[in-house]
């Protein structure tokens, strides 16, 4: 049991809810509009308490295979992306009915890992999201599925709920489920698995208890959502993982209640600036360093520059994020690469006042600026 005396929601101001598609979805097929109701009235008894909630939702590729008449989970991306964009309407038609009921207002945001690499739309959406929030509405955000491909996809909506955590800096992320919450083995295999109560946030050992997959409803599984505790720490957000079937189970929560398991946040908390170079899912490229450029970087506390560089993997322009990787492959720092893969390819081993002569100009004298610059010796995925 835990030494806190209270469930970190009754102590939350703002909070993040993600409702997996086990919970919204009846069994993948259509959208449970009873469901959505109870989680608008417990939502909306929240708000009463004075709360501030995002709410993340699944539920759009449900919802539009039941519209759509298709019985089976189309395969191909595009039919995917059709399906999400039909049952998005049925998804935010819902929640907005629901809500009404309780004079709540509702807000749909659709978001793309894109939008959260680039820093003007990352700040911008937090600006909105903050504006709604000051207004009482209840913004209701899923993955926009319409516009992002395989290998931009977030793909599961527990990653998606960490990240808004840190963008709005939320307090406590709470992530219901099928499942009581974080067992130490999978219980749908092991039905001796015992329940974790609480834990710290970022413990590598719940990785591999996480380890199995999931429902095949959801497409996280267990795995996705001790990483997004782990993420959602970064900026201080506890993590609540609990059974979306327990009876009241957000309004036991916020009184105080221990219900699931609770991923306490007590990784250092990065600033607004590092967590954003860390939530770059996707690097644009990689440069390796050689043992010197390493020890400076590490130990010198100093700018990386071009003549540490043996090697540039990818295609990047200047302002993407790259990340730096030591002679064995790992990587140690990530930021934000003052030349274009190409360029840097023309200047790496070379020192800083030859950039001029090379490239027939000189923007930057090093390569990545120590401020724009986040060490990752453990990285983040
Ligand atoms: N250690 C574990 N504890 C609890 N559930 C686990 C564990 N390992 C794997 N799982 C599986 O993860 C599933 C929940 O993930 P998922 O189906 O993606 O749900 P959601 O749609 O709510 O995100 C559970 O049904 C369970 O089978
Ligand atoms: N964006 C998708 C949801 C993705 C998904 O299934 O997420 P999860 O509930 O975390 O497994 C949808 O609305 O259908």
């Amino acid at each position: 049991m835990s030494a806190n005396s209270v469930s970190a929601v009754s102590t939350s101001e703002r909070i993040v809810i993600k409702v997996g598609s086990s919970l919204v979805t009846n069994e993948g097929r259509g959208l449970d509009l009873q469901a959505v109701e109870q989680w608008a009235t417990q939502v909306a008894a929240l708000h009463e308490l004075g709360k501030q909630v995002v709410l993340v939702s699944s539920g759009a590729v449900a919802e539009g295979m039941a519209r759509l008449g298709w019985a089976r989970r189309p395969h191909t991306m595009h039919e995917l992306q059709a399906a999400a964009a039909v049952g998005q309407m049925g998804l935010i038609q819902a929640y907005e009915v629901a809500f009404a009921r309780h004079g709540l207002r509702t807000a749909q945001i659709l978001l793309t890992h894109e939008d959260m690499a680039d820093r003007r739309r990352y700040l911008n959406a937090r600006t909105t999201l903050y504006t709604l929030l000051s207004l009482g509405v209840v913004p209701i955000v899923n993955e926009n599925d319409t516009v992002v491909t395989d290998e931009i996809k977030l793909g599961d909506n527990d990653t998606l709920g960490a990240l808004v955590t840190n963008l709005i800096e939320a307090e406590t992320l709470v992530i219901l489920t099928d499942q009581a919450g974080l067992f130490d083995s999978d219980p749908r295999k092991n039905p001796q698995a015992k329940l974790i109560a609480t834990a710290r946030a970022g413990d590598p050992a719940l990785e591999e208890m996480a380890g199995g997959a999931g429902s095949g409803i959801g497409t996280g599984g267990m795995l996705t959502k001790v990483l997004a505790a782990r993420r959602a720490a970064h900026s201080g957000g506890h993590t609540v993982i609990a059974s979306g079937r327990e009876p009241e189970v957000l309004l036991r929560l916020a009184r105080g209640e221990y219900i699931g398991t609770e991923l306490r946040a007590e990784l250092p908390v990065r600033s607004a600036r590092q967590r954003w170079l860390a939530n770059h899912l996707r690097l644009r490229g990689k440069v390796v360093l050689d043992e010197g450029a390493v020890r400076a970087l590490l130990e010198g506390h100093k700018s990386l520059l071009a003549i540490g560089i043996t090697a540039v993997q990818g295609d990047f322009e200047r302002g993407d994020v790259v990340a730096c990787v030591n002679p064995e492959g790992y990587e140690v720092a990530r930021g934000l690469i003052n030349y274009s893969a190409s360029d840097t390819r023309r200047i790496m081993r070379q020192p800083s006042h030859k950039i001029a002569e090379i490239l027939g100009s000189m923007s930057d004298a090093e390569l990545m600026h120590r401020d724009n610059m986040m060490f990752t010796t453990v990285a983040l995925q």
